[in-house]
């Protein structure tokens, strides 16, 4: 069996007395459409700001592949191929939708300050392979019509996928998703779905946390339930949709 993309080792965030992740194991097979799910407060957020720097865990490991990438940056671990998008949008105000996009495509481009005072060639370079690289990733995302208006001034369901078109843009092997659904309506989380199944298509791994469990049961290969910072599940939707511990939990809260 080939080494997951993606795998937490008994990994822990306290905070004070607080255990907001308590140990837990997971793992993100290439290719694959994996869900986090648990009732509000469970340490979804948490477990992924762990695996994508934003916290050093309390305790335990993470791995990208191979590579132990624990307490690790943000920054360095978008480098390796990981990229998240987060649950309050967080575009950039005054900046076009290209430029949102750009943000992303940057994170690939190695540029020291010489070069960007002196506009080298590298630099030129640079800008236009992160220009090439936004601009398909707003056309993979159906938001290339209009690269110039501002990011923020587009209806909501689409500035989440320009925030997806971002992560998209610094070409990550791993997509991490967290409440992508959150605020849409149906419509637009049916159109979400379709989308992320087709980004997964393009040989994306993804990784999402969600509350919409028409889009999670729909979409997920595998769910991972998390409760009280626990793990007290993991499975196919069909396992997770029948587990009592999980309709207790969390689909029985939510009935
Ligand atoms: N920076 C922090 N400092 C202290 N406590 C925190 C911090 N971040 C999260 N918590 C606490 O950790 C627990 C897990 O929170 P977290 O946001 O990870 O849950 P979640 O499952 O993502 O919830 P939701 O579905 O509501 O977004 C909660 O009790 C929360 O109050």
């Amino acid at each position: 069996m080939s080494t997951p993309v993606l795998r937490t080792e008994k990994v822990t965030q306290r905070f004070g007395g607080l255990v907001a992740v308590n140990a837990v194991d997971m793992h993100v097979d290439q290719g694959e459409i994996v869900g986090l799910i648990g009732p509000n407060g469970a340490g979804k957020t948490t477990l992924f700001n762990c695996i994508t720097g934003q916290y050093t865990p309390t305790e335990g490991k993470i791995y990208f592949h191979d590579k132990d990438i624990t307490g690790m940056t943000p920054y360095q671990i978008t480098e390796l191929g990981m990229c998240r998008t987060f649950q309050n949008i967080k575009l950039f105000p005054h900046m076009t939708i290209m430029e949102n996009a750009m943000v992303g495509a940057h994170t690939r481009i190695k540029e020291n300050l010489w070069d960007v005072i002196f506009h080298t060639k590298a630099y030129k370079k640079g800008e236009k392979q992160a220009e090439e690289r936004a601009r398909k990733a707003l056309e993979l995302t159906g938001l290339s019509d209009n690269p110039y208006y501002y990011g923020t001034d587009l209806p909501y369901g689409k500035q989440r996928r320009l925030e997806i078109a971002r992560a998209i843009a610094s070409d990550p092997e791993v997509l991490m998703f967290d409440e992508p659904a959150a605020g849409m309506n149906e419509g637009e989380t049916a159109d979400l779905t379709e989308f992320i199944r087709e980004i997964r298509g393009l040989g994306y791994t993804i990784l999402l946390i969600e509350h919409d469990m028409r889009l999670v049961m729909n979409l997920c290969d595998r769910i991972y339930v998390l409760d009280h910072g626990t793990l007290i599940a993991s499975g196919k939707p069909e396992e997770i949709k029948q587990n009592p511990l999980v309709i207790e939990a969390y689909l029985g809260k939510k009935a």
